[in-house]
């Protein structure tokens, strides 16, 4: 039986010297890395570097890798993806609910819908939403399953701008009431500084940088610290910063 003093200071997630294989390509090499209960944790990384094979082997989608060791994930994950994945045959209520049974699972559902500012909507199809309500809608169905762990694969990749920056916000605020662990992929430097308690850069299997952003948010591009972060993942992605 693990102490309370255990079970507060044991890590959400704990990946330690997980090794995955395509053939003969290593594409996680021996990767280590640690999540709190409650962290935000972005994870970037160069086109191809494993960002998503670490994420599928976290979710466990990855059934060469599951059962193999070296992963412990809580047993509530939930996984949102670029494009929403519902149903286009349900309407959003019932997608929200996909798996779950129940009046507390429907009450859930109704209030997470109404938290994405989709009150109103349920009986929608999913056809009749922007691309940013969909997402909404992804949001949504993930909280409705109150998850210990939220893993995101860049979900904010296919919007326009501006309804990022307004998702952005929206996570913010979800995380910061809910307080799941958090591994969010993306490819955006300054997403991952707006949002991230952490931001760490996947390299040759591996974690390269591990950097904790100690920012208060709201987080403004402007603060002279953002743009020092900014600076130093350009560099480990080998970008250069103008
Ligand atoms: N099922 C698979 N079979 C063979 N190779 C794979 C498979 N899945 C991923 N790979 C390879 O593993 C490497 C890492 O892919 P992954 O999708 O994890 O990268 P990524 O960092 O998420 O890339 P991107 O930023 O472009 O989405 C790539 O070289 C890819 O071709």
């Amino acid at each position: 039986m693990a102490t309370d003093v255990e079970q507060l200071t044991r890590p959400a997630v704990r990946v330690s010297g997980l090794v995955r294989r395509f053939g003969p390509t290593v594409v996680l090499d021996g990767l280590d890395l640690e999540i709190a209960p409650g962290e935000f944790v972005a994870l970037l990384g160069r086109s191809g570097s494993g960002k998503s094979t670490l994420l599928r082997a976290l979710a466990g989608l990855d059934k060469d890798v599951a059962g193999s060791g070296g992963i412990a994930v809580p047993g509530n994950v939930s996984v949102v993806f670029q494009d929403s994945r519902l149903l286009p045959w349900q309407r959003v209520l019932r997608n929200v609910l996909i798996g779950l049974d129940g009046r507390a699972a429907r009450d859930r559902g109704l209030a997470a819908l109404a938290e994405v500012g989709l009150a109103g909507r349920e009986r929608a199809w999913p056809v009749e939403l922007s691309g940013g309500e969909q997402q909404r809608v992804a949001l949504a169905r993930s909280l409705a399953r109150e998850p210990q762990l939220l893993l995101a694969d860049e979900p904010f990749g296919a919007l326009d701008a501006l309804t990022r920056i307004r998702m952005h916000a929206l996570l913010r605020e979800l995380c910061e009431r809910h307080r799941p662990a958090v591994l969010l992929v993306t490819h955006d430097v300054d997403e991952a500084i707006v949002l991230a308690d952490r931001v760490v850069v996947l390299d040759k299997g591996a974690i390269a940088v591990d950097v904790t952003i100690d920012l208060p948010k709201p987080r403004s591009h402007r603060d002279p610290r953002f743009l020092e972060h900014r600076s130093r993942l350009l560099t480990a992605l080998g970008v250069d910063d103008e």
